[in-house]
């Protein structure tokens, strides 16, 4: 038997041989193919593409488990949101490209997926060299000085100790910080910040600029010194993109504007083409009375929610010829894909759904019955005996800022009560279970509340004697809650506290007269 298995594990190897010699010959063929398209990029001359780039913020896990249970709000503000529709542009070496658009036009959006800080929902992202940013204060470190936050940038950036020090006095010069430069970044101004960045970036010499509002802020000489700068920069065959509500600015240092209006390219083209449409538009817009603006923009807010994959198909097929209709709809229908898969409950939070679920059920049950949730009876002093660390008790319902909040100790029936300030996420059952209480407890001292109908911020009144149970003993009823808070869900999810938009145009958008 012995040698049969000898040749059979012999011609196996055989077998997974070739199987690995093909798997590399198909690598070195994948290899040999982006290789290509790179150096076709680099002919071509083409620093950016964007085809189709669309991205969705969708909501969080946590309110996707609200929604599904029917906890807290779901409102208009809280769907899926499309910041980014169907956007198209290519951009050269040695352009500098001005990116315009009312506030929550999706600009930030676009340059954080240039600068690859974002994905992108559906579409592609072409991107040629190194990229870096400059926005006021953001990727400074505010506990470092000024010289060590030039290191730390240098060192990312892959300059050696020598190197770093080689640039420092040209960059501390550039940067005009004087003695600033060994003093922590949080005690710069705004304007310092900006320099001190702008310094650092234009001096690491990238092959993409992008520069976020960042000289706004400067002074008008800082200003002018850092324009020459970026023509040098773009006379090296650099790219420029310019983020700015000037109108000034961007029609003295860019050549080419991408003008997005509510997640969409509005125009792209000449500065001096699109600069004066755009500002037309604002001049418009300021001509609306303040209704008149708010609804304009409900209005476009709301076909940012009803967006869909298939209205970005539909606009493909309207758009473009035909053979690249079909590319950009297998483009879409791959991206999709991925983000379906990105965007699907995770089995974590399934579980814990499905653990809430439970949690609350028992306890309807269980208060119904003046139970606690284990089925002991509730007796004065009676110590719990379900648990969990106290720092799992969610913060919604036992931090300390909670208390500190909520406490103002009055009678009630005869009862010592605290009022307690209903934290986003929280429900009676889970309430009542941290603090020890049914949710019967809750109800005799607060007969007009309608359980199903509590919202953040609004006082309940507590039993006092049960106010520091959860401190002071270990409880774990209220795990399924405190884990979906704690989970360390995907990015790129609605910020519920997100103000909407103040979209009213910036006053320095109307046209200065230059
Ligand atoms: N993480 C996020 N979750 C949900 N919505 C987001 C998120 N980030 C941005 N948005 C929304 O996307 C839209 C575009 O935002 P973005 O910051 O790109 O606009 P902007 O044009 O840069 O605005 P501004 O001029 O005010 O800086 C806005 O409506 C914003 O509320």
């Amino acid at each position: 038997m012995s040698p049969v298995i000898k040749q059979d594990s012999g011609l196996k190897n055989l077998e997974l041989k070739n199987l690995e010699l093909k798997n590399l010959e198909l690598k070195d063929l994948e290899l040999k193919d982006s290789e290509l398209k790179d150096s076709e990029l680099k002919d071509s001359g083409l620093k950016v593409r964007g085809r189709l780039i669309s991205k969705k913020f969708e909501l969080s896990q946590n309110e996707k488990l609200k929604e599904l249970l029917g906890i807290g709000q779901t409102n208009q503000e809280m769907k899926d949101f499309w910041a980014l529709r169907n956007v198209n542009f290519e951009v050269y070496d040695g352009e500098a490209i001005g990116v315009v658009g009312l506030n929550g036009s999706g600009k930030s959006t676009l340059l954080n997926m240039i600068d690859r800080s974002l994905s992108i929902t559906a579409g592609e992202l072409e991107i040629n060299g190194e990229v870096s940013r400059i926005a006021i204060g953001a990727g400074l470190k505010a506990d470092l000085t000024g010289r060590d936050n030039i290191r730390l940038k240098c060192t990312m950036m892959g300059m050696s100790k020598k190197q770093i020090e080689d640039k420092m006095s040209e960059i501390v010069q550039f940067s005009e910080l004087g003695p600033f430069i060994d003093r922590q970044v949080k005690d710069y101004s705004s304007g310092m910040r900006s320099k001190l960045a702008f310094s650092i970036a234009i001096n690491q010499d990238p092959d993409i600029l992008i520069i976020d509002e960042a000289l706004s802020v400067g002074d008008s000489t800082f200003s002018a010194k850092s324009a020459k700068k970026m023509f040098e920069f773009r006379e090296k065959g650099k790219t420029i993109f310019v983020v700015s509500h000037n109108s000034a600015q961007i029609q003295k240092w860019t050549d080419k504007v991408i003008w997005l209006h509510y997640g969409e390219v509005k125009e792209y083209g000449a500065t001096k083409d699109v600069l004066p449409k755009y500002q037309a538009f604002i001049n418009w817009f300021n001509s609306l009375s303040r209704e008149q603006q708010e609804q304009y923009k409900l209005d476009r807010r709301k076909e940012q929610q009803d967006y869909s994959v298939a209205a970005l198909k539909q606009e493909v097929l309207d758009n473009a010829s035909e053979s690249v209709s079909q590319s950009s709809l297998t483009l879409i229908d791959e991206t999709i894909k991925k983000s379906k898969k990105r965007s699907k409950l995770t089995w974590t939070s399934k579980g814990l759904m499905l653990l809430c679920v439970l949690v609350m059920f028992f306890s309807g049950i269980a208060s119904a019955k003046g139970q606690s949730i284990l089925g002991l009876k509730k007796t004065a002093g009676m110590k719990q005996t379900t648990t969990v660390k106290p720092s799992k008790v969610p913060k919604s319902s036992t931090s300390k800022s909670s208390h500190k909040s909520s406490t103002s100790a009055n009678q009630k029936n005869g009862v010592e009560t605290f009022d307690y300030i209903v934290k986003e996420g929280d429900i009676i059952s889970n309430i009542a279970l941290v603090y020890g209480l049914t949710n019967d407890d809750i109800m005799k001292l607060n007969p007009n509340l309608n359980p199903s109908l509590i919202t953040p911020g609004m006082v309940i009144k507590l039993q006092k004697a049960a106010k520091n149970k959860p401190s002071s003993t270990d409880t774990t009823t209220d795990a399924s809650v405190s884990s979906v808070e704690e989970d360390n869900f995907e990015d790129e999810t609605i910020d519920t506290t997100t103000d909407t938009p103040n979209n009213l145009p910036d006053s320095r958008t109307i046209p200065e007269s230059e």
